[in-house]
């Protein structure tokens, strides 16, 4: 199999369709804003910080992953560094060519200093459409009931989704550990984003097993599952996702990390594959996962062989997954089917030498 090198990967067309802001910021941007808002971090350099925002392949699970977030969440709290994060992320995103990406956050963690829940959103919205006029990135926005947080505080959220439909949110999703906080508490939330036409997805079956995507699925409707992992241990559920189209978020490098599977060769992408699922590649979190979407491809391309025409089938799953109108998707699609069809391996370089 001709081997895709990583510049390969970035020029393809693809999505990010599990990203989290508080996961995905630039560490001199962390710096940057604990100066200037005189918040104290556990260091106050890029070495010095990396560890803590940074989990690395010792994290020993999802708990531990999420602690990372605290850091992060510390100078996310004023509607400029929402807007700066937004756009930042957009950027380093547009710029390994990733067309469509739908970021997700959970805004409740973002009101430490007052800031009303509309203008968290506003704010966020307001970077990613910077970002949609300076580059060739399409952008969504999914908001995130926590698994731990009280089920009304998920209903109030849900409400916001319902009031920024249209408006640039496109979905709502649940986040958080996993184990001991039951999808099932948080299912009104869910009720009231489905009765509004809205499309959800669920964190499951990455720090719990498929009782927790079985719950996804039939308490809360998820059009999408967030990881997905442990489907592996349930060939009936696995064959109704399959049968359903439900689209898996594979995020890799995270799930090693987080302990969902133990090693990278071990990671069932693979065999859903192989099965036919729908599965998409996505980062989860640029920073602590310390990734991007064209690292993902190389990893599964060099550790579970991927090759060029599968690694294109799963771009096309991703646009085929999208929270998107049917007829904006289609667009889309049919505009990055295109690119692929025509996409040749090879860096740009040795690409003049031979013309
Ligand atoms: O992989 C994950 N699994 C579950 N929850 C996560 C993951 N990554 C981030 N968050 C959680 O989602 C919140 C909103 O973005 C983050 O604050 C973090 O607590
Ligand atoms: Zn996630």
């Amino acid at each position: 199999m001709p081997k895709l090198t990583l510049q390969d990967l970035q020029r393809l067309p693809k999505t990010d369709l599990h990203v989290h802001l508080d996961g995905s910021l630039r560490i001199p941007t962390i710096l940057e804003l604990a100066e200037q808002q005189k918040v104290k971090l556990p260091a106050d350099s890029m070495e010095g910080l990396r560890p803590f925002v940074e989990v690395g392949e010792d994290c020993k699970s999802l708990v531990e992953y999420l602690r990372a977030f605290d850091v992060t969440l510390s100078v996310m709290q004023t509607y400029e560094s929402l807007v700066r994060t937004a756009f930042e992320l957009a950027e380093d995103a547009a710029k390994e060519n990733v067309r469509y990406m739908e970021v997700r956050y959970s805004p409740i963690l973002h009101q430490q200093k007052g800031l009303t829940l509309h203008a968290i959103v506003q704010a966020v919205l307001e970077g990613l459409a910077q970002a949609e006029r300076k580059y060739n990135i399409k952008t969504g926005v999914i908001l995130c009931g926590m698994r731990h947080i009280s089920p009304d505080i998920s209903l109030r959220l849900a409400d916001l989704t319902v009031a920024f439909k249209n408006k640039g949110v496109v979905g709502f999703d649940l986040a958080g550990a996993e184990e001991n906080f039951p999808a099932k508490r948080h299912k009104d939330a869910f009720g009231r984003v489905l009765q509004n036409n809205i499309n959800c997805t669920l964190h499951a079956g990455e720090a719990y097993g498929p009782e927790s995507i079985h719950q996804a699925i039939h308490l809360c409707g998820a059009h999408r599952i967030g990881h997905g992992v442990r489907l592996i241990e349930d060939g009936d559920l696995l064959n109704y996702v399959n049968d359903h189209r439900i689209p898996l978020e594979c995020c890799p490098s995270s799930n090693v990390q987080t302990k969902a599977v133990k090693k990278m060769a071990d990671h069932p992408i693979r065999l859903f594959y192989d099965l036919g699922l729908r599965v998409t590649v996505n980062t989860d979190n640029r920073m602590v996962t310390a990734t991007t979407v064209s690292h993902e491809f190389q990893v599964i391309h060099e550790e579970l062989n991927f090759n060029l025409e599968e690694i294109k089938e799963l771009i096309i799953m991703g646009f085929k997954s999208a929270f998107l109108p049917y007829a904006l998707k289609r667009a889309l699609l049919a505009e990055v089917v295109h690119e692929l069809k025509a996409f040749k391996p090879g860096s740009l370089e040795s690409k003049r030498e031979q013309l």
